[in-house]
């Protein structure tokens, strides 16, 4: 065994201490720039999004590549998309709006796409969060689409056949369910499980395996379940390790879902289109007319162009029995020439058609 040097320990951590300040003056130095941008900025529009997403786009994948490490590539992005979100707040601090309460899987998407610097706007539902930004009291939103085990969430879809929101981005986050109890309770003793209709829906078979004689109680959110549970002498709720922690919980059991690879999929509504990347989706949403072939009429103009369809889903108009709207996923951007052609075609298949965005596809977090 080699003897252990305190003087050496000493000495490297002198030299980080070093390296920090280093570090730390170069930051404000960035920041100072950032400041100095956001001055130009607000020459030129003060009332515009100071925000520039292709620009960060830019920079991450910049320093990703160039990185030579031994500095991991994916702690990289993390920390510099929390730097540009701590300067952009200099210039000018960005409204997040999300499903909340805060600690919600849609917080967590939603930090990870805008850093830890910007505003939170935590909202009591799906449609709070679009009207936020349809009256401006946010720049973004971000809502939960599709889930990998529970599906599409109705909800938002619902919400995009009513609103003139577009979607500027998507997010897709690993989501491991926590099981969450109030710190002296055992789970032979829980009667009431509280969690959002997906997680209880994601969870179903270790509820029942588990929990069997405890009833399913829906909550609006899995952070709200957490309170419900902090305030229930026998109940348990099923949530982030995040919601634990704000809500003084103890984790029972963690990665209780069904499915291990769970993941839930988040689009952020925004006020601008985003630019081709080379590497993006696009989100049509579409009337089909009424009549035999009216399907068919929808994907063939795909089809034949050879995009590829990651995703169709149908949901009652509201507006007239057994009328239904589509949304469709292609692979690609609304000004690739091809998609641009499917969309004239489409135009006149449709009874309605509308881009609801084409914005770079998401690459799961930690999968880099
Ligand atoms: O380059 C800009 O436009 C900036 O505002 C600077 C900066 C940065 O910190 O690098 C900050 C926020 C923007 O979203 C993009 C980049």
């Amino acid at each position: 065994m080699t003897h252990f040097d305190p003087k050496a320990l000493a000495d490297l951590r002198r030299s980080i201490d070093a390296v920090d300040d280093q570090v730390l003056a170069l930051l404000n130095r960035r920041a100072g720039l950032a400041a100095e941008v956001g001055r130009l900025k607000s020459e030129v529009a003060p009332e515009a999004l100071f925000h520039a997403p292709k620009r960060e786009r830019e920079v991450l994948n910049r320093l990703e590549a160039e990185n030579p490490g031994p500095f991991p590539g994916a702690a990289v992005r993390t920390i510099f998309q929390e730097i540009m979100s701590a300067c952009l707040s200099l210039e000018k601090p960005l409204r997040v709006a999300f499903l909340g309460p805060e600690g919600t899987f849609t917080h967590l998407a939603a930090r990870h796409q805008f850093g830890g610097s910007s505003q939170a706007l935590p909202q009591g539902t799906i449609q709070a969060v679009f009207q936020a930004v349809e009256r401006a009291h946010a720049d973004y939103g971000v809502v939960p689409v599709e889930n990998a085990t529970e599906g599409a969430v109705d909800t938002t879809l619902d919400a995009f056949l009513d609103s003139p929101l577009r979607i500027c981005a998507e997010i897709l986050l690993p989501v491991d369910q926590a099981l969450l109890l109030r710190p002296e309770l055992e789970l032979g003793s829980v009667r009431r499980v509280y969690s959002h209709p997906q997680a209880l829906g994601q969870c179903r078979r270790w509820l029942e395996a588990h929990l069997p004689q405890a009833d399913r109680i829906e909550a609006p959110s899995t952070s709200e379940a957490a309170r419900l549970a902090r305030e229930d002498a026998e109940g348990a709720a099923v949530a982030s390790e995040l919601a634990a922690e704000l809500f003084g919980l103890r984790v029972a059991e963690t990665r209780i879902q069904d499915l291990a690879a769970n993941a839930t999929r988040f689009v952020v509504l925004g006020p601008k289109a985003a630019e081709p990347t080379g590497r993006d989706r696009t989100t049509l949403l579409a009337m089909a007319q009424d009549g035999p072939g009216a399907l068919l009429r929808l994907l063939e103009p795909l089809a034949r162009r050879g995009l590829n369809l990651s995703r169709i889903q149908s949901r009652p108009t509201r507006r007239k029995l057994w009328e239904y709207a589509f949304f469709l996923d292609v692979e690609g951007h609304a000004e690739d020439p091809l998609m641009h052609e499917a969309l004239v075609e489409l135009q006149s298949a449709c009874a309605s058609l509308k881009v609801l965005g084409s914005y770079p596809q998401a690459v799961m977090e930690g999968a880099r």
